[in-house]
């Protein structure tokens, strides 16, 4: 693995030239609050050392939605530790979309099979610490508030609010693995956190920084303390490589190979272990999810520079 050295100019160029890729993308219709992005949109940051690359609409704020299983993961290991995080959910990938239900029936005794799909991201977030729905998405925010250094990051309310009124396959997941006694509480508390969660805000600098704490052993750039264990933070780099992009994270790690994550808002983080993280976004996602552009830049991006950890 060699080091990411782009400036500002030739990332600008990049994204100009990967921009056509988002036309063979299509922008998500199931929350239509995302559907209302602007699909020319394309940014990206690059974070290191304090240093930050940026290009495009890497300004402007967009929602994390999967992402942010990555964030959740890490609270709630920090919160419970493995065995008890692990006794809800697994640790393999899947070869079924992001918010499949037919697994969870298959599977005996039923438990999701990785934090990354939608039924595992919901039991990981019904074990974060909190009393309250609000205690717990307010200790999140907290979390995103460190590993950013940004404290107005907040939940976008439209968003929540557009993916609220369509949440029906996330309701019988969350109630199918209640009934099971994989989760248990109150199902519609559960469902508010994680759409929150999924709805909170920030830019491509933002992710970018939080890449480069996850690729780097969890350490904060400034002040060098960890702010995730290390141990925690090698847990969901792993995850980003066997189940960052749901069902085409095998192509993808052979293509790439980099441990990143999307969302169906086209955003992506990736954070590699010398500490180089990366934020994007581009809203038209490809058949499997996953933003068509976004993944195009982190390919070319991996070739020309040499960056899979596999290499
Ligand atoms: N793939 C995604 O980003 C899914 C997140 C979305 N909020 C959902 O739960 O359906």
């Amino acid at each position: 693995m060699s080091s990411l050295f782009i400036d500002n100019k030739e990332l600008e160029s990049l994204l100009q030239t990967l921009q056509p890729y988002a036309k063979t993308g299509s922008m998500p219709t199931y929350i239509p609050e995302l559907n209302q992005m602007n699909p020319d949109l394309f940014g990206c940051a690059v974070y290191k050392d304090e240093h930050i690359v940026a290009a495009g609409s890497a300004d402007f704020l967009f929602t994390l939605q999967s992402v942010s299983k990555v964030i959740s993961l890490a609270l709630a290991l920090m919160d419970h530790g493995e065995e008890k995080v692990f006794s809800k959910v697994g640790m393999e990938p899947t070869g079924d979309p992001f918010h499949t239900i037919q697994a969870l029936e298959e599977e005996k005794p039923s438990k999701p099979l990785n934090p990354m799909i939608n039924a595992g991201a919901l039991a990981v977030t019904s074990l974060i610490a909190g009393n309250s729905g609000d205690e717990k998405i307010g200790r999140l925010l907290t979390f995103i508030h460190e590993l950013t250094d940004n404290p107005s990051i907040s939940v976008c309310e439209k968003t929540a609010k557009s993916e609220r009124e369509n949440a029906d396959l996330n309701r019988a997941l969350s109630y199918f693995m209640k009934s099971h006694d994989v989760i248990d509480g109150d199902m519609e508390s559960l469902l508010d956190v994680y759409i929150k969660q999924c709805s909170i805000q920030l830019n491509c600098k933002d992710l970018a920084r939080i890449g480069s704490i996850i690729g780097k052993k969890g350490r904060d750039p400034n002040s060098g303390r960890n702010i995730i264990p290390p141990r925690i933070a090698r847990i969901v780099k792993t995850f980003m490589v066997t189940c960052g992009m749901y069902n085409a994270s095998g192509e993808f790690a052979i293509k790439a190979g980099i441990p990143a994550k999307s969302g169906v808002s086209g955003a992506l983080v990736a954070a590699l272990p010398d500490g180089t993280g990366m934020g994007i976004i581009s809203p038209p996602l490809d058949k499997k999810g996953n933003s068509a552009a976004g993944l195009k830049l982190l390919e070319t991006l991996a070739e020309k520079y040499s960056l899979s950890i596999f290499s």
